[in-house]
């Protein structure tokens, strides 16, 4: 049997400025124009996202070395923090293991952080090694991480676009888009209409027929999201998302129940791990499951997850994430489209989701992805070295 290459080497750098921290833009881009948020309450925090800190974290980069010189990588959320964590806490779990050993890797980074972890950075931070593992793997056999997980079930993704402009998403050839949601309670009567009279504009730009969602990025709470879904039954909203904070398990549960007939209602951008989406799924909170990929505890995790959601017959349509989840969703019957976040500033053309920091990072052309655009080792994506990579931690 050909030998399995061990572990040599674990590194963490930052780097900041859009890429994996996708909220970190400059002035003027849409991301950042008045989003509806929990923080809205406070009038000083309600026009920038980034005003609250909303960028404080930057992107992590995991880098992880074989004995045969082969290198795996990713990026997620997650910054100094989560450096640290993985050259002092995780780096002990990898170093040594075969590239094989993922499932138990992952076993172990979890139990290890389970007093401070669960949940958030740490689970980013678990998600980023994963993930650079898979890449890792991928890159020793010569296969794309798709195939590790069993093979596509589709030739060619489809994709919505999130973003300020529906309307243009449409003519990019995008099957729907979804709206950043722009007053949330603390705005009163006259935020819930404009936020409607936006939903009715977009819908008769886009025509009858155009998906358009809402995200409401956890800002609103049961009666007002109750409201505004009503409100946006005539303006078709095809599902209301992330309406309220992640840990309202019952606020969702309520929601669903309170939504018009037809309306969906997703969240789990912020959730974590097989347990987290249990909670969701068993809670009957919502109709779609939105794990990030690099935040709910990287690809292994997101397998468990997706099978739980299976067998509750619930789609898995992952965040955002890039060629992250795009290996993934070409791989599940229950993912049957994907997102693309636009991070042109003004949401009218097509950049790489975390473009500046990856070189090779393919993008939906008419909405569409063929799966040969996937078809290179790991995740098929390098770092750009235009970026500079800072390692503020060795271990
Ligand atoms: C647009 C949303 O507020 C957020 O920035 C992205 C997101 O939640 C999503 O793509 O979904
Ligand atoms: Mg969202």
């Amino acid at each position: 049997m050909r030998s399995i290459p061990t572990i040599k080497q674990v590194r963490a750098y930052t780097l900041k400025g859009g890429g994996a921290d996708y909220h970190d833009q400059s002035d003027g881009h849409w991301i950042d124009d008045h989003v509806a948020t929990p923080m809205s309450k406070y009038p000083d925090y309600r026009q920038s996202r980034r005003s609250f800190g909303i960028n404080v974290l930057g992107t992590l980069v995991v880098e992880i070395e074989a004995s045969d010189g082969s290198v795996g990588f990713a990026v997620t959320t997650g910054g100094e923090p989560a450096a640290y964590i993985v050259e002092k806490h995780l780096a002990r779990f990898l170093e040594g293991a075969k590239v094989t050993d993922i499932e138990r890797i992952w076993d172990q980074m979890y139990f290890s952080t389970l007093y401070y972890g669960r949940k958030g950075l740490v689970i980013n931070t678990i998600s980023g090694v994963d993930l650079a593992l898979w890449d890792l793997l991928g890159k020793v056999r010569q296969e794309p991480v798709h195939q590790l997980l069993g093979g596509a079930v589709r030739d060619e993704l489809q994709f919505y676009a999130t973003g300020a402009r529906p309307d243009l998403a449409q003519k990019l050839g995008f099957i729907g888009g979804k709206l950043p949601l722009h007053h949330g309670p603390a705005e009163g009567e006259e935020g819930l209409r404009k936020n409607l009279e936006e939903l009715a504009t977009m819908r008769e730009r886009v025509g009858p027929d155009f998906w358009l969602m809402w995200d409401c990025w956890m800002s609103l709470d049961l009666n007002y999201a109750t409201r505004l879904a009503q409100g946006a039954r005539e303006y078709g909203l095809k599902w209301i998302e992330e309406a309220l904070p992640p840990d309202d398990y019952w606020g969702y549960a309520d929601l669903r129940r309170n939504v018009p007939a037809g309306m969906m209602v997703t969240t789990g951008e912020h959730e974590a791990t097989r347990w987290g989406f249990r909670m969701l799924l068993e809670m009957g909170c919502c109709d779609i499951i939105q794990p990030d990929v690099g935040w709910c505890g990287g690809v292994t995790e997101l397998i468990k997850i997706s099978a739980l959601a299976d067998a509750h017959q619930t789609l898995v349509i992952p965040h955002g994430s890039s060629v992250y989840s795009y290996h993934f969703v070409a791989t599940r019957q229950n993912s049957p489209f994907a997102e693309f976040l636009m991070m042109a500033p003004k949401a009218d053309e097509v950049v790489p989701m975390f473009h500046p920091q990856l070189l090779g990072e393919p993008v939906p052309v008419k909405g569409r992805m063929r799966l040969s655009e996937l078809d290179k080792p790991g995740f098929g994506v390098e770092l750009n070295p235009a970026c500079e990579l800072h390692r503020p931690y060795t271990h």
